[in-house]
C-alpha cells in the first residue's frame, strides 16, 4: 500500500522539521510521527490489555461502566453514530478521562476534577490492574503532544514557542481522553445486533479537540482520510492510512497524528481538521479485529479559541469573525451530536 502521508521524526531538531510538519498539517491534516519514545514492547503490552478487556469482560459487566455525559466509560456496539447520515458505528471502546498528566491520575471524580458533579468514575477490573502502565502511557502521550504543538508554533512563527502548550497545562482540567477501541470482524454471534454496516466502522467525522495521536497494528488497517480536489474541495475519494514501521530499532510504529477542529479554529483554518473514517473493505480476507489506541488532546476547558498571534494565521483570515467559544463549550456541542439518537 502506498503511503500518502509524510513521516516526521520528532527526535530531529525543531528547526529541521517545523516546516514539513506545518505543511502536513495544512495540506492533509494528517501525518506519521516517528522518533517518539514508545517501545514496541510497551505498545504491544498496551494492546494486550485492551484485547483482554474487550474479549474477557462479560457484556453485563461492561454495561456497569457505560459511558456517561462526562465522556468517560465503555461504549458498546452501535452506541455511537459519528456520521448521522449513515448506519451506527460497529465498534466498542473504553474512554479514560479526567486526567491529571502531572500525577498520571485518571478517571478522577468530577467534583475533584472540575468542581461539579460527583461521579466516581470507577475503572473496570482488567484495566484497573494495569493502572500504572496506563498512567505512564498517558503521561508520555501528553509530552509527545506538547512536543508536536511546540514544533507547530515554530512552523507558524508564533513568537511564544509554547503558546499552545501553555493552554494545555498538564494539571488543569480538560477534555483530554485516552481511548481503547476494538472493531471486530463480523461474526455469527453478532447477528442479533441490528442497524449497522459491516464495512463502515466509524462514520466520517472530524475530531473535536486540538490533535489526536493514534497507535495501530500491522494487518489491522482501516483508517481512511478524505482527499481534496485541485481547488481544495473535498472529494468522494478516501486515502488509506497504511501501516508503516519505525526507523528506530525496537520502537513502536510511528503514531498517526491528525489535527482537530479546535486547532483549525485557533489558526483561522490554516491547520486542517480532516474528515476521516474507519472502513473495512467488503470481501477482504482480514483475519483479525482492528484495535486502535487513541489519545484525544484538548486544551484546558476555559481556553478561548481566538486566533493565535501568527502572521501566517492573520494572513489567512477570511474576514469573518470566528465564534468566541471555549474549548469546553465546543466539546459539549460535539458530544451531544454524537450520542443524540
Ligand atoms: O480507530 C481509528 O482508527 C480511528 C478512530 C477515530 O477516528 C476516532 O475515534 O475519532
Ligand atoms: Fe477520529
Amino acid at each position: 500500500m502506498s503511503n500518502p502521508l509524510k513521516i516526521i521524526d520528532i527526535s530531529q531538531p525543531t528547526k529541521t522539521i517545523s516546516s514539513s510538519l506545518l505543511e502536513a498539517a495544512q495540506q492533509q491534516g494528517f501525518l506519521f510521527v516517528d522518533g517518539h519514545n514508545f517501545t514496541q514492547d510497551e505498545v504491544d503490552a498496551l494492546f494486550q490489555v485492551s484485547q483482554d478487556f474487550f474479549t474477557q469482560t462479560p457484556d453485563d459487566v461492561k454495561g456497569q461502566y457505560a459511558i456517561k455525559s462526562n465522556n468517560i466509560g465503555y461504549t458498546h456496539f452501535t452506541n455511537e453514530q459519528l456520521d448521522p447520515s449513515k448506519a451506527r458505528d460497529f465498534k466498542e471502546a473504553y474512554n479514560f478521562g479526567n486526567i491529571n498528566f502531572k500525577t498520571g491520575t485518571f478517571n478522577q471524580s468530577d467534583l475533584d476534577f472540575n468542581g461539579h458533579g460527583d461521579n466516581d468514575n470507577v475503572v473496570p477490573p482488567i484495566l484497573e490492574q494495569h493502572r500504572a502502565m496506563i498512567s505512564n502511557t498517558i503521561q508520555k502521550l501528553h509530552q509527545t503532544a506538547m512536543r508536536i504543538l511546540n514544533i507547530l508554533c515554530e512552523g507558524l512563527e508564533v513568537e511564544d514557542r509554547e503558546f499552545f502548550a501553555k493552554k494545555h497545562r498538564p494539571d488543569q482540567p480538560s477534555g483530554c481522553v485516552f481511548r481503547m477501541l476494538r472493531y471486530p470482524l463480523v461474526r455469527e454471534d453478532h447477528s442479533s445486533i441490528q442497524d449497522y454496516d459491516a464495512t463502515i466502522r466509524a462514520g466520517a467525522h472530524t475530531d473535536y479537540g486540538s490533535l489526536t495521536l493514534l497507535f495501530q497494528r500491522r494487518g489491522q488497517q482501516g483508517l481512511q482520510l478524505q482527499t481534496e480536489g485541485p481547488g481544495n474541495e473535498p472529494t468522494e475519494e478516501w486515502a488509506e492510512v497504511p501501516f508503516v514501521e519505525s526507523q528506530h530499532d525496537g520502537k513502536a510504529p510511528p503514531l498517526v497524528v491528525n489535527f482537530g477542529d479546535l486547532l483549525s479554529y485557533w489558526t483561522n483554518g490554516v491547520l486542517k481538521s480532516t474528515y476521516h473514517r474507519v472502513k473495512f473493505t467488503p470481501g477482504e480476507t482480514r483475519t483479525k479485529d482492528r484495535y486502535s489506541i487513541v489519545f484525544f488532546v484538548h486544551p484546558e476547558h476555559a481556553t478561548e479559541l481566538t486566533p493565535v498571534p501568527s502572521r501566517l494565521v492573520a494572513d489567512h483570515a477570511s474576514g469573518l469573525t470566528p465564534p468566541t467559544i471555549t474549548a469546553a463549550e465546543h466539546l459539549q456541542k460535539r458530544l451531544e451530536a454524537t450520542y443524540s439518537s
